[in-house]
């Protein structure tokens, strides 16, 4: 009896809902079940939970399951006895626990996640939340979204139980927008002819919930000045009411399909902090897209209850066509579809589903993607739901959120220590490389892989290039399959458990492989404009983690060596005795026939060029005099420097090949090789138009070099044809004038944090740059470049680009593009009233400052006091009463009031010495 009890718990033990625990666990319903009293159940329950084999739950009724049975299928618990269903949950693994209501909407995960982290920013502000805009095309799902807003917060207790959820759509008063400010603020008796009581409006009707204006742009005057004034103090007016204000307490949510630009929106976005794009179904990826064709198939299936047998080809469509009325087109696309086969089939026991049914529109659409990745035919019936057809169609991408998830794990489980699990994320990366690389169908060669692999080889060709590195041969498809297989998702949790996790490690990663993680990261950069890729930080983790373990290394940036003589394999086969010789393939040969012209012979030389890295300079070994002209033939633009030997043999192949492998200047080589042996040769240096270029440089490595060299290029005016070269300083140091770069490009000067001293190249560092110092300096170098407009915009952008990132780390609800524009407004201001320059280093300053100080004040978060104000406004009241009068535009553009303390402070950073924080710490 205890046996069968025992094997009995154990297969209902699979079944388990801990949300819904079934009487059948319980003693009274398994005595009924083995027709034994409830006394000899209980003992044996007993018994086996003693022995361990039973999870016993102390509560109302007691509950009984199979321990092992449990683990096995849902996660391994600790003990076998516990108080409730709440303590099993609370053991619940981090990446199992529940998730939102958010999770409701397609995309959560993935393009809706960020408008989700807003949202969530806007609800739990203290104090009742902030207001927010939502904006997107027809269908995009702003209805939907403030829908689930309201069920959100009553589920998570932001608003009372039966706290209202009022929506006024101001697009049905098109023609009367008188009637849509009444029904907004209500009206007073006699307010307007007709109105024969007081009557309260949507605001009242919604206060303590939630209340939804749909389409607000459709506002009229009166309407928009009543709403300002909510915006601005949280009370109301009935129309024909002036004196008496209302106070209201109710979470607001816009919505407008309308264009930000308008007048109207720019005026009421100032007041709304907090703006959410959603995104338009195009926008979606392709895996979203064909989620929702899933969800709303499913959810018909729901309503007629008879198995829909719908075709690859259907799904291929629907999920390819472009709707201009959004997802909400999509939807009824996708009833019409199946009600098209439901009438035509009511008899059928399953109903099929073809491409005739689909409206018509959607094939004349989508015809071209008809060739494209067709899906598989997909059954809906009872046993269908959307996971586990999400889940089927990307196994891969499952097996990265798996690694993701046992990364984050193990790295937990060792106190967030990199160094306590560096082996175990190895493994777990090979892992997943490998069967990403080896164990998914090669077969079938997408063509967007194939893409993917052409550009990612491309960008590992430009890294290669100015870095001086050559990375292992496999990183290019490892990366391409890697990010090929995640697909369009992006991974960005919501738990801030995780997150934390995950910013922990992605530093500690950072520091541990500083030089990975930086070409990672710019390989990342590069490609995300050209393959539409979000990147986020697990793929930077276990990308720098994968390419630490390929390694790559430095390359000796030694030149390309060829030999050209006449004759059937003359020059073949001296190169492949000095090939032999060396122990390397250093030499290339061209063999010519006899009567091919020197012009020929350039020409051939020119396209080896083209299809070779020779940005280390080329050597040409000919065998007669006369072709020693051949770079007449050259175009002039040459990039590369290049060498030509006469009379070539093979004792001359081998000697240079020996030179050409100690890492010298070509001119070096010549002049070695010539102690040897008398030689005839020329060098050809390219000639004028060299391409202008600034190098950048930093101490500390390659990766600040690269992120300096990124804060110019962003700066730099669209049309200035500049270049900006990142390098290691410790190659420039022991090359200099030698280094390549400077045969192949005008450098006008070199940016940094340490000075290389390379004769000829003027150096700025980077504090002095920023701090405006010697500013000049740069805008001397770019004079041939740029017109001194230009150069101003230069600078101005550079400061900007620099406070930048530094405002992006600061502040956390504040659209940065927005706030960045206000203080340049304030700078200006300021600049204005009180006749001053206010220079970079205190611009940088302002910026970040002026940021931080507007965010505490939205959020209501302390201000400090400044000790000894009154003696201040005592001596500096002009100035004081100027930079107050310059923060206007701020105070009303984000009803933000700035305190005297704040003034005085912001007096400390324009006149006072700064804070040194040097721009190289900064960096
Ligand atoms: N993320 C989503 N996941 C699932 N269904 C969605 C999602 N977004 C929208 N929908 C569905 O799409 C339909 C259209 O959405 P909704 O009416 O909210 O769009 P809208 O932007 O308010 O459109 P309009 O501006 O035309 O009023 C809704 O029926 C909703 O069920």
């Amino acid at each position: 009896m205890k046996k069968r009890l025992l094997s009995y718990i154990e297969n209902q033990t699979a079944f388990l809902n801990l949300d819904a625990l079934d009487e059948l666990f319980t003693a009274k319903k398994l005595a009924e079940i083995f027709g034994v009293k409830r006394n000899t159940i209980s003992h044996y329950l007993n018994q086996l939970n003693d022995e361990e084999k039973l999870v016993k739950i102390n509560s109302r009724p007691v509950y009984y399951f199979h321990k092992a049975a449990f683990d096995q299928q849902f996660f391994h618990l600790k003990y076998t006895n516990y108080q409730s269903i709440k303590e099993i949950k609370e053991e619940q693994p981090l990446f199992e626990q529940e998730k939102d209501l958010f999770s409701l909407l397609i995309g959560y995960n993935q393009s809706l996640s960020r408008c989700i982290e807003q949202v969530k920013a806007a609800l739990f502000y203290p104090e009742g939340g902030l207001p927010a805009l939502i904006t997107g095309d027809s269908g995009t799902g702003k209805s939907f979204l403030v829908k689930l807003i309201y069920q959100y917060c009553l589920e998570n207790e932001l608003i009372g139980e039966n706290a209202p959820f009022v929506t006024i759509n101001c697009a049905q008063y098109a023609n009367n927008p008188e009637l849509l400010t009444s029904n907004l603020f209500g009206y007073v008796k006699g307010a307007f002819t007709g109105a024969q009581e007081d009557r309260k409006g949507a605001f009242e009707a919604a206060n303590n919930g939630v209340l939804f204006l749909d389409e607000v742009h459709r506002l009229n005057a009166e309407g928009q000045e009543k709403l300002f004034t909510f915006l601005d103090q949280g009370v109301i007016h009935r129309m024909g009411e002036t004196n008496q204000s209302i106070p209201i307490n109710t979470r607001i949510f816009f919505a407008t399909t309308e264009n930000l630009e308008s007048s109207f929106l720019t005026t009421f976005i100032r007041r709304v902090p907090i703006q959410i794009e959603l995104p338009s179904l195009m926008e979606r990826n392709r895996t979203e897209r064909l989620e929702l064709v899933y969800s709303f198939l499913l959810a018909e299936y729901n309503k007629i209850r008879r198995p829909l047998k719908v075709t690859g080809q259907v799904l291929t469509l629907l999920t390819n066509a472009s709707f201009k009325g959004n997802i909400g087109e999509l939807k009824s696309s996708v009833k019409v579809t199946v009600a098209n086969a439901f009438s035509e089939q009511k008899k059928n026991d399953t109903v099929k589903i073809t491409i005739y049914h689909l409206p018509e529109a959607i094939l004349n659409a989508s015809n071209a993607s008809i060739q494209s990745f067709v899906q598989k035919d997909v059954l809906f019936d009872e046993h269908t739901t959307l996971e586990q057809l999400t889940k089927n169609n990307q196994p891969q991408q499952q097996r990265v959120l798996t690694s993701f998830e046992r990364i984050l794990t193990e790295f937990q489980q060792n106190n967030e220590h990199l160094e306590n699990c560096e082996e175990q994320l190895k493994t777990e990366v090979d892992r997943l490389f490998d069967f990403l690389l080896f164990e998914t169908d090669r077969q079938q060669k997408h063509e967007t892989l194939i893409y993917l692999t052409q550009y990612i080889r491309d960008t590992f060709k430009q890294m290669e290039a100015s870095y001086q590195i050559r990375f292992d041969g496999n990183s290019v498809y490892a990366m391409s399959y890697y990010l090929f297989q995640r697909g369009n998702s992006r991974w960005f949790p919501e738990d801030p458990q995780i997150n934390h996790l995950i910013y922990q490690l992605e530093q500690q990663i950072e520091q541990a492989y500083p030089a990975s993680f930086h070409y990672v990261k710019r390989i990342l950069e590069l490609c995300q404009p050209k393959l539409d890729l979000e990147i986020s930080s697990m793929d930077k983790i276990i990308l720098a983690i994968y390419l630490k373990r390929a390694d790559w290394t430095k390359e000796i940036g030694i030149p390309k060596a060829i030999i050209v003589a006449h004759g059937y394999a003359t020059a073949s086969s001296i190169a492949n005795v000095a090939n032999r010789f060396l122990n390397k393939d250093i030499f290339e040969s061209f063999d010519m026939s006899l009567d091919v012209t020197p012009q020929q012979i350039a020409e051939e030389i020119l396209d080896y060029t083209e299809h070779n890295d020779v940005s280390n300079g080329l050597v040409i070994l000919v065998d007669m005099g006369s072709l020693k002209e051949i770079y007449q033939y050259f175009p002039k633009q040459i990039t590369t420097p290049i060498v030509i030997m006469n009379n070539v043999t093979t004792p001359l192949a081998i000697s240079m090949g020996e030179q050409l492998q100690k890492d010298l200047s070509l001119q070096q080589m010549v002049d070695q090789s010539a102690q040897q042996t008398p030689l005839d040769w020329e060098i050809v240096y390219p000639e004028t138009n060299k391409i202008k270029a600034l190098i950048t440089t930093c101490l500390t490595g390659i990766g600040t070099a690269t992120q300096i060299s990124h804060l110019l290029e962003k700066s730099l005016p669209s049309s200035c044809p500049l270049k900006i070269f990142p390098y290691e300083y410790q190659l420039l140091k022991d090359k200099k004038q030698n280094e390549t770069i400077f045969s192949m490009y005008d450098c006008l000067g070199i940016i940094g944090t340490a000075n290389p001293h390379i004769e000829g190249v003027p150096y700025l560092s980077l504090e002095e740059l920023i701090s405006g110092k010697e500013s000049h300096q740069l805008s001397e170098w770019l004079l041939d470049v740029m017109e001194a407009e230009e150069n101003k915009r230069f600078n101005e952008n550079l400061i900007r680009n620099f406070s930048l990132e530094k405002v992006i780390d600061s502040v956390t609800i504040l659209d940065t593009e927005k706030v960045m524009r206000e203080v340049d407004l304030f700078m200006r201001d300021l600049e204005q009233i009180a006749d001053i320059t206010i220079n970079n280093a205190k611009r940088v300053a302002l910026y970040v400052h002026v940021s931080c100080l507007i965010e505490r004040l939205i959020r209501n978060m302390p201000i400090d006091t400044y000790e000894g104000y009154e003696q201040l406004y005592q001596c500096q009241s002009k100035t004081l009463e100027q930079i107050k009068m310059a923060f206007s535009v701020i105070e009303k553009d984000y009803s933000v009031k700035i305190p005297d303390s704040e003034i005085a402070y912001i007096f400390d950073v324009l006149f006072e010495n700064l804070d040194e924080t040097t721009a190289d710490e900064e960096f």
